[in-house]
């Protein structure tokens, strides 16, 4: 074994060793959460350059998200150096965007097309169903939503399978239909498309696909479970079955993404995909105490189609897991702040090494506030807000119609932003103008005047407007850099200038985030020149000439790549600033690792999430699976501390709510808490009854459990009563199977004996049985 040998092997155990030195065709690693799957990829990587000295440029190593694929990266910087520049390690939709660029004019784009994102889609999804009369017949949402599954289904309009007699899925396919229309004739692409398009692409034309393949000898997934039908294509397609070199990790516990058309099948049937694939299973976990993992494997277990793999540690027992019962989300907030600081004083724990995680985004409000109020620095880590923020759409609109004048959605977002005087009307004439043309908007408006009933102000207006996007256009073909392309925009547009001329602290802020936004192209470019540099300065291997090993994105001048950047800013990119505690949702979370970590409103209803919550029987259903693997995701993240945390009653989405404690807390021995059986936040609890009417809260029924309710100053009383017995006038003696909002007017679906069966009664109709 030489030295570079031993140093990539040393710290790994037998399983993980035996994933790195696997020699060649297909592998598949499943394995629980913290057992180093991803420290095998970036160790099978740093080994096939450094051992069996494969060209960096030969490796494809795709991952979910930015920050992952930022991390393996940086992973692969220290124990490669300079060589690492040559690998290609992104996520599947910016590695797809890269080569359909290369591959643009195949598929009836330029290489300027411009990505949009879901309000774009919306708009384009309402334009396509004006145009085809079919405003009326279902919400624009709705047909989006479908026209994204069929993407990620890997399905083109033709392809969609519509049964006979099926009008909606007619609808859909209509304007699915009309919708990719209208995004070609823009020259413009959804997220959905990247990989669609580029996989329709490579099944038409084998010899653009035969150029990747020879290229990439070795392509490597992490996160394996949570591709969907179209990423899992595009993957067969690089690396084909049987016996390419595809490397593929993954852990089915941890399928997050069924909503986005991931399927979990897609790693349990690998070794049926691809015959002869090794199978390692790691089962050691490395990142968490053992309190923490039993808890994790205790909720985890209860999912009944899973393949059961309990992983073992040797790391010691740990402190128990903390649960915090809150009055409500503002004290839940507080002392998710009290328990910070005092983590950070006494725990000597750093407050980059925290994470406060939650369920949905809009419980992230108030947890902000609890933070800010008790002075705990943190990052809310959600990539999007940024670039989401209107001022910086508004400049980001305009650059894109830099690139690319064709680009109606832009259009329409900035022809009147600044206020230019063209109003509602105009801008109709204008669009139906274009419809009947065929044409773009931004070819009409070369010819105002031939827009029918257009006064002369009107079509003076639209001149000048032309006139500013044609400079801008112009400037744009000449530049070399992003920052001068962004800066030429906002002097030309006025952006800055209205918006500091409006004088509140409001416009002001904009102002400032635009100024930001100047930064981030001048950031972007430096980081390019210093990307170039590198590899020019790097000694090119000899390169078979068939081959084109060239950077993926070598060609793509510096204004698209920034546009394509920013295009591709997920949900959980944001990177967490030096000593600042992280926020982020559950989904956000996955692959990361903390030393303490908090987990908030453990509760039914907000987690498992109210949607898992309907339906006949809510404990087996696909939805309550996939909560408990996201709880299961949460729980792993954490190395020493976990918190869980729960309120009694919370607003949230403007409506006050008394949620019981979450299911997945009762999986947890009570142990584990450090709490004995009593202690736990259990049912019977009492019901949504207020004082008032005492039916429930007498001395046979259920009460407020008091451990629960300790932090409480409220009478008003709520809680979980399924399985409570009770009784109604006519239906007779039966059990409550589950309840829909609370108070005495909230419905009640209980279980009656004999021929009854299920009824829905109104609680106040109930008396305990
Ligand atoms: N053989 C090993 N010896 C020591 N530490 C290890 C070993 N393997 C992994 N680790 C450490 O354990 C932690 C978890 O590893 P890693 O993130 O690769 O796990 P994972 O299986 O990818 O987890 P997840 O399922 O959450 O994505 C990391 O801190 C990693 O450095
Ligand atoms: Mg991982």
């Amino acid at each position: 074994m030489n030295a570079h040998e031993s140093a990539l092997l040393e710290d790994l155990n037998p399983p993980q060793r035996e994933a790195v030195l696997h020699i060649g065709g297909p592998l598949l690693v499943l394995s629980g959460a913290g057992s180093g799957k991803t420290r095998v990829i970036t160790r099978r990587v740093a080994y096939l350059v450094k051992v069996h000295e494969v060209f960096p440029w030969r490796i494809l190593a795709v991952t979910f998200t930015n920050k992952a694929a930022r991390e393996m990266r940086e992973r692969l910087v220290q124990l490669l150096g300079r060589q690492a520049n040559d690998l290609v390690v992104s996520t599947f939709h910016s590695a797809a965007a890269m080569i359909l660029r290369r591959e643009a004019e195949h598929v009836g784009l330029t290489r300027s097309f411009v990505i949009y994102d879901d309000g774009d889609q919306l708009n384009v999804v309402k334009r396509a169903m004006r145009e085809a009369g079919l405003e009326q017949s279902m919400q624009p949402r709705d047909i989006l939503s479908r026209i994204d599954q069929e993407k990620n289904a890997a399905r083109l309009p033709e392809d969609m399978e519509v049964e006979p007699g099926d009008e909606r899925g007619m609808l859909v396919r209509k304007v699915y239909h009309a919708y990719q229309e209208r995004l070609r004739a823009a020259n413009a692409v959804d997220f959905g498309d990247l990989l669609l398009l580029l996989v329709s692409l490579f099944r038409k034309r084998p010899e653009v696909l035969e150029n990747y393949r020879r290229r990439f000898h070795h392509v490597l997934v992490d996160e394996f479970q949570d591709t969907n039908p179209v990423q899992y294509a595009l993957l067969k397609q690089l690396a084909p079955p049987p016996s390419a070199n595809l490397v593929v990790v993954g852990d089915d516990d941890q399928s997050i993404y069924r909503w986005r058309g991931a399927d979990v099948d897609n790693i349990l049937n690998f070794p049926r995909q691809y015959p002869g694939a090794k199978v390692v299973k790691l089962e050691q976990n490395y990142r968490s105490d053992r309190n923490i993992l039993d808890a994790a494997y205790e909720v985890i277990r209860k999912n009944t189609r899973r393949m059961d793999k309990k992983l073992w540690s040797d790391r010691p027992a740990g402190q128990t897991l903390q649960l915090m019962l809150n009055r409500d989300e503002r004290m839940e907030a507080q002392e998710v702040a009290r328990q910070i600081l005092a983590l950070q004083r006494e725990g000597f724990i750093k407050f980059s090494s925290m994470a406060v995680f939650y369920r949905v985004n809009a419980q992230s409000r108030v947890l902000e506030e609890g933070l800010r109020l008790a002075r705990v620095p943190y990052t809310l880590v959600s990539g999007r807000s940024f670039y989401d923020r209107a001022e910086v759409r508004d400049a980001s609109a305009y650059l894109r119609l830099m690139v690319n004048p064709r680009s109606d959605a832009d259009l329409l977002r900035i022809i009147n932003t600044p206020a230019r005087g063209i109003g509602d009307t105009t801008v109709e004439r204008l669009t139906d103008h274009a419809n009947t043309q065929a044409k773009s908007l931004f070819e009409v408006l070369s010819e105002p005047e031939r827009v029918p009933a257009l006064n002369s102000t009107a079509v003076k207006r639209l001149r000048t407007f032309h006139g500013l996007l044609k400079t801008l256009h112009d400037f744009a073909q000449g530049t070399t850099d992003a920052a001068s392309a962004v800066d030429e925009m906002l002097r030309e547009t006025k952006l800055v200038e209205t918006l500091v001329a409006e004088g509140s602290d409001e416009s002001n802020t904009r102002a400032e985030n635009l100024r930001e936004f100047l930064g981030a192209a001048q950031e972007f470019d430096l980081n390019r020149a210093a990307a170039a540099v590198a590899a020019a300065s790097q000694p090119r291997e000899e390169v078979p000439p068939e081959v084109d090993a060239a950077p993926l994105s070598a060609d793509t001048p510096p204004l698209q790549a920034f546009l394509e950047q920013i295009s591709l800013v997920g949900d959980a990119d944001a990177e967490v600033g030096e000593g600042r505690v992280a926020l982020m949702t559950l989904h956000a979370a996955k692959g990361l690792e903390f030393d303490a970590v908090f987990l908030t409103g453990l509760e039914d209803g907000v987690f498992p999430h109210s949607r898992a919550l309907k339906g006949e029987d809510p404990d087996n259903g696909e939805e309550m699976a996939e909560e408990r693997r996201l709880c299961y995701v949460g729980f792993t993240r954490a190395r020493k501390r976990l918190f869980v945390s729960l309120a009694q009653c919370r607003s949230l989405f403007g409506e006050l709510r008394y949620n019981p404690p979450s299911r997945f807390l009762r999986d947890v021995p009570p142990a584990l808490f450090g709490i004995s059986e009593q202690d736990v936040p259990e049912p019977p609890r009492a019901v949504a009854t207020p004082p008032r009417k005492r039916t429930w809260d007498d001395d046979d029924g259920p009460r407020i459990d008091r451990s629960y309710s300790q932090t409480s100053d409220m009478d008003s009383v709520s809680g979980d009563v399924r399985g409570m017995r009770v009784r109604h006038e006519q239906f007779g003696v039966g059990r409550i199977v589950a309840t829909d909002g609370t108070g005495p007017n909230a419905k009640v679906t209980v279980e009656f004996g004999g021929a009854v069966g299920l009824k829905r009664v109104i609680a106040r109709f109930l008396m305990p049985g």
